[in-house]
């Protein structure tokens, strides 16, 4: 379902950063682990088709992303891949139920309450559906941030330093959601994180290092 083969990129002219060849199978669960500096977010960029790699190949469901024209590519991508931020860049004007609204509109797709009630019901958040950004608590805004990013029902789901801001307690129901929301809605799973105390929670392991 991924597979990125002989890709590297070049930033300016002394700094190359080669990625190893990567298979990833539908439904699996992956770590990114790299130190600050590895080039993570360059590969999380480049996986969700907003850097195009100055060599080599991505294919997400068999579709080799980078021949895509670039409108094509932003419709793709709201349509396939669900991305986790660590802040949640939500409208703060909207409300909850307008900001995933807005998602479905992003990727070319029509207004679904059902699935906007269906999802938010996932996250114990159904309550929260008519309330405003700056209204609620910062786990609660995680929650909504998870749910933007699978009410598309992507088959990629890609969090990028989920955890690092997050005391134990909720590093673990955070990692927790996003397992189970992978498997609910049958995404695949990429957690990138330089946190080592995510590393027990996944049996694959892509290493930038
Ligand atoms: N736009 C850019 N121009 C030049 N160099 C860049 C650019 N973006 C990243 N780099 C360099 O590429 C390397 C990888 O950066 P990247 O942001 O992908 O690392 P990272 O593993 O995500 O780090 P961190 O965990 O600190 O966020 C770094 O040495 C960085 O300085």
């Amino acid at each position: 379902m991924i597979a990125i083969k002989s890709v590297s990129h070049q930033y300016g002219a002394e700094q190359t950063i080669t990625f190893a060849d990567w298979q990833v199978n539908n439904g699996e669960q992956w770590l990114l682990l790299g130190q600050s500096g590895s080039g993570k977010t360059t590969l999380l960029h480049i996986l969700t088709g907003l850097l195009k790699p100055t060599r080599g190949e991505i294919k997400i469901n068999d579709t080799n992303i980078y021949t895509l024209s670039s409108k094509k590519i932003d419709q793709f991508r709201g349509q396939h891949i669900g991305i986790i931020f660590q802040k949640p860049h939500l409208i703060k004007s909207l409300n909850i139920t307008e900001n995933l609204i807005l998602a479905q509109t992003f990727a070319g797709l029509t207004t679904n309450k059902v699935r906007i009630e269906e999802v938010l019901a996932s996250l114990d958040m159904a309550h929260k559906k008519n309330a405003y950004p700056q209204e609620l608590s910062q786990g609660q805004l995680q929650r909504v941030t998870i749910a933007r990013a699978v009410i598309n029902k992507p088959t990629l789901l890609i969090a990028d330093e989920p955890t690092s801001s997050l005391d134990d307690k909720n590093a673990e129901a955070v990692l927790a959601l996003l397992k189970e929301q992978s498997e609910l809605n049958q995404a695949t799973l990429v957690v990138a994180t330089h946190d080592k105390r995510v590393k027990d929670a996944f049996n694959l392991t892509y290493d930038l290092s």
